[in-house]
């Protein structure tokens, strides 16, 4: 199972390298690895297993986090309704957004970030999302909300952005600016 010494730390070059295509269909290998990410972000969220294995509570998980320089995402987490959203993906592409952001309001963290970073991350609201699944079917998925937000931090790891780079600076709480009025 993957832990937390399995998930590199910023600071590491991995984390800023744009992760490379997963040739399809995927190995055997590349697979397995995916599987692993799931179950990372599954053991995570379960109390006693994190409790007992020390791992930080994960909704999305991405390749170059452990240290593999390839285009693969896991995501688990819950849309508004409740439903699970417990994927892995190669090759995610994000192939049309909403012009309205949006953000968490108490900011992201990292699981490759051992530090808080306070400060709002302006995320597109809704977005449409490409990929293969670990079946091998071609997906795409229409997001909002928590997962919208999940999947663009994830996509950002695969091309070397970190969350805090998308946090305005000198006023990391100033609110992004509302879309023009289309006339
Ligand atoms: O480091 C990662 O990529 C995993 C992040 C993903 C993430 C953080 C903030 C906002 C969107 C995605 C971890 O899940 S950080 C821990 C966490 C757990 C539950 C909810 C939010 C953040
Ligand atoms: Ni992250």
């Amino acid at each position: 199972m993957l832990t937390m010494k399995d998930i590199i730390r910023e600071g590491h070059p991995t984390l800023r390298q744009v992760a490379k295509e997963v040739s399809l269909p995927p190995s055997a290998e590349d697979i397995s690895i995916l599987k692993k990410m799931m179950e990372f972000l599954m053991d995570s969220q379960d109390p006693e297993i994190a409790e007992k294995y020390g791992l930080r509570p994960g909704v999305g998980l991405a390749a170059p986090q452990i240290n593999i320089n390839k285009r693969m995402i896991a995501v688990r987490v819950e849309d508004q309704r409740g439903e699970l959203i417990d994927i892995g993906l190669f090759n995610p592409k994000m192939i049309s957004h909403s012009l309205e952001t949006t953000f968490l309001d108490n900011g992201e963290g990292c699981l490759s970030v051992d530090r808080d970073v306070p400060g709002i991350v302006p995320r597109y609201a809704r977005i449409k999302v490409s990929g293969t699944t670990i079946d091998g079917e071609n997906v795409t998925l229409k997001l909002k909300g928590m997962p919208a937000i999940v999947f663009q931090h994830e996509i950002d790891h695969l091309n070397g952005i970190m969350f805090y780079d998308r946090i305005e600076q000198p006023d990391p709480f100033k609110q992004p600016l509302p879309p023009k009025e289309v006339v």
